[in-house]
């Protein structure tokens, strides 16, 4: 047997868990050797895209390099009798399109359906080379990732395959939200989690009939004037996936994988799109769905920091030096925390950067303003 000496010594730990020593070994003998780090590749947006619409499929390669991400739908969105179209359209699409430095992703089936098992055969087996993640939605717990990666490393082994397909996980079950940090923990496959608030309402039984975005109920209301009892009260909208959001966050981070917001369904609400999406950026997202080719721009914008953001960012690293210690800048203290605020935001401004000219010239106008 292939594995450590916590496996071979007793079967049952290798059902269940996987020793500290193994966690890194393939799951199948000519599978690839997993990754050490999560590759930071620019995934502003995930556009979806149902493979199985002749309409959709035919935009793909004018779409492909204006996304981060392109991402064939077999799931939620696809008709139950359309289900094996989507699978071929995406295999068709994925041999036919030059994608450049786009990647290329799929949102299968539930584990629990029908269609699952033939998603996972097909397309590792068939344009497994191509593919650079794999999202599972309504994941539950860290078994469910540990079915999928036992599965896909077999067909990797049996399809030759020398790059690892990394695996994304939709939050959206109440189970799933219990058992997030296991589910960010459970292989080094996981590149990453985005939350699903269409399913994790009806499966929480929340009362909204919404894809994400917030519900004007859902507030808190200014106290009443003592004098004047009947004068109007100020109300304040809540954002009911602020929860959410933040454990999976955390979760990820400290899993060292990366944090999406998922689908904002309202499409002609552009204003409410971006104000969610930019929440989730601030809370630590690095990008989000897009449904439709407005939310595009929309996802770039906001998953892309600000340039004047970027050139106050590079001007405290300046100041700083080395980092520690403590200096004033424009009355504001910066210190060893700030710092490494800053760098979190220079270091995605230059990656990102380095993959849009538009950025680049923008981020470097910025820096000669100041
Ligand atoms: C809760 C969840 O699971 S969310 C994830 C699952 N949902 C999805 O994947 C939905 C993906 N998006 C869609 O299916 C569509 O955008 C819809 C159904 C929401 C709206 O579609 P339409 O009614 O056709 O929108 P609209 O008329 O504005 O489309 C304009 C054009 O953009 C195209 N288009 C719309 N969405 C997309 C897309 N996601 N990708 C590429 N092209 C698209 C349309 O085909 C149309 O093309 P045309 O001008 O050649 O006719
Ligand atoms: O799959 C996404 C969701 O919101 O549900
Ligand atoms: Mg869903």
């Amino acid at each position: 047997m292939a594995g450590g000496g916590g496996r071979d010594a007793d079967p049952i730990w290798e059902m269940w868990m996987r020793s500290p020593k193994d966690f890194f070994r393939p799951l199948a003998v000519g599978a690839p050797e997993p990754v050490r780090d999560v590759p930071f590749r620019p995934s502003r947006m995930i556009h979806f895209f149902d493979p199985g619409n002749p309409k959709m499929a035919a935009k793909v390669p004018a779409i492909a390099p204006t996304v981060d991400v392109l991402l064939g739908n077999l799931e939620d969105a696809v008709a139950a009798d359309r289900k094996e179209a989507a699978r071929a359209g995406l295999v068709e699409v994925a041999k036919s399109v030059d994608f450049g430095e786009t990647q290329l992703w799929t949102r299968i089936n539930s584990l629990d359906s029908p269609w699952a098992l033939d998603d996972l055969l097909t397309l590792v087996t068939e344009i497994g080379d191509r593919l650079d993640v794999i999202m599972v939605p309504k994941v539950e717990s860290a078994a469910d990732i540990h079915y999928v990666d036992r599965l896909v490393a077999q067909l990797e082994a049996r399809a030759g395959i020398r790059r690892p397909i990394l695996v994304h996980a939709i939050l959206e079950t109440p189970a799933g939200v219990a058992n997030v940090e296991e589910i960010a923990g459970a292989s080094p496959r996981m590149q990453g989690m985005s939350l699903g608030p269409a399913d994790l309402a009806a499966s929480r039984r929340m009362k909204t009939t919404r894809v994400g975005g917030g519900h004007p109920g859902y507030l808190v209301r200014q106290d009443p004037d003592g004098e004047r009892p009947d004068a109007p009260r100020a109300v304040f909208q809540q954002d009911l996936w602020h929860y959410t959001i933040a454990r999976m966050v955390d979760a990820c981070a400290a899993h060292g994988i990366l944090p999406y917001y998922g689908p904002f369904g309202d499409i002609k609400d552009t204003v409410g799109c971006e104000d969610q999406f930019r929440n989730a950026f601030l809370l630590g997202c690095v990008g989000a769905w897009s449904l439709h080719p407005v939310q595009i721009g929309i996802a770039k914008k906001v998953f892309s920091p600000a340039p004047e953001d970027v050139a106050w960012a590079r001007r405290v690293i300046a100041a700083m030096g080395d980092g520690t210690g403590a200096v004033m800048i424009d009355g504001k203290m910066q210190d060893d925390a700030t710092f490494k605020q800053c760098q979190v935001v220079a270091e995605l401004a230059e990656t990102l950067a380095a993959r849009d000219a538009e950025l680049r010239a923008a981020y470097a106008a910025a820096g000669e303003d100041r």
